[in-house]
């Protein structure tokens, strides 16, 4: 049996941390800020705990997987498996630019498609810094997607482009948002949040569009358990370690298998 590996997704609002179990299941996992750098050799040390290991490392980001490495480097920890875009990715695809496209957009389709056993046309919808929908076509092949502005990236886009609008780092609570506000918080929140919810309801219609039966649709990133019940529709399947789930199938898949 393989010895107990670590999983690590780099976007560019968080990192998610992960470890893998001697089966290779995800046994456990964290999410740090991106800033949060000062955090990541007490992480390290808790996730080795026991003996590392070999570390698969999925980046949209490429700064911050410079840094990372040399901290993983420097304390010993490897070798690395790097998944820098969708080419490193084990998925079957039709891509025009596979080397252009994000590891985390592939990864999260091969965690819905392998991990999770759907079949069939899909929709994979992640709502992080960015949110993508992703279709996958009736034979399991990703066949692109959309990619749009996630909650907190449009309320500093519309604080940085305006004299006077705020930035709010919360947009999602427990309570349904209103569809209009009578100050400036709460419009901003039923403009970028039902926004959002808008986009998303769209992108999964068109997406759907000709698809026989109608796709099944998975869910993950830091919004998407606020913005799913928004969205509403059919069964709404959430998994918050999709990305980190791909990193654990991709590990023992070899690329040219896709
Ligand atoms: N503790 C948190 N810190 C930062 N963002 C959070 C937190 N909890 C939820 N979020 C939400 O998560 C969103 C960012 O999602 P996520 O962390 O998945 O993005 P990301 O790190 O950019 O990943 P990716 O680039 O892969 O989308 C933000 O819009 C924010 O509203
Ligand atoms: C779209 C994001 C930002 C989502 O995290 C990431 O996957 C990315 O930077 N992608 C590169 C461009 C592309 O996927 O087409």
């Amino acid at each position: 049996m393989p010895p107990p590996a670590l999983v690590i997704d780099i976007g560019n609002s968080r990192i998610k941390w992960g470890r893998l179990d001697e089966g290779g299941r995800l046994v456990g996992s964290m999410a740090t800020t991106i800033g949060d750098q000062a955090s990541w050799g007490m992480i390290l040390d808790r996730l080795a705990m026991g003996g590392i290991l070999e570390v698969s490392v999925a980046s949209v980001n490429p700064p911050a997987a410079e840094r990372l490495g040399e901290t993983l480097r420097g304390r010993g920890i490897g070798p690395i498996r790097w998944y820098r875009s969708a080419a490193d990715v084990p998925v079957r695809h039709g891509l025009e630019a596979p080397g252009r496209t994000g590891a985390d957009r592939a990864l999260a389709v091969l965690a819905a498609v392998s991990g999770k056993g759907h079949s069939g046309p899909g929709i994979v919808v992640q709502c992080g810094t960015a949110i993508t929908v992703e279709r996958i076509g009736p034979d399991g092949g990703w066949q692109g997607g959309a990619i749009g502005i996630g909650l907190s990236l449009a309320s500093r886009a519309l604080h940085a482009g305006t004299a006077q609008l705020p930035d709010f780092a919360s947009l999602l609570s427990e309570i349904e948002p209103p569809a209009w506000g009578a100050s400036t918080r709460p419009a901003m929140t039923a403009g970028i949040v039902w926004g959002a919810v808008g986009t998303i309801r769209e992108l999964i219609a068109r997406l759907s569009e000709g698809t026989d039966p109608p796709p099944w649709v998975v869910w993950t990133g830091g919004d998407a358990s606020g913005l799913a019940p928004l969205v509403g529709g059919r069964l709404t399947e959430v998994e918050p370690d999709l990305v980190l789930i791909g990193l654990s199938i991709a590990r023992t898949t070899p690329v040219t298998s896709r």
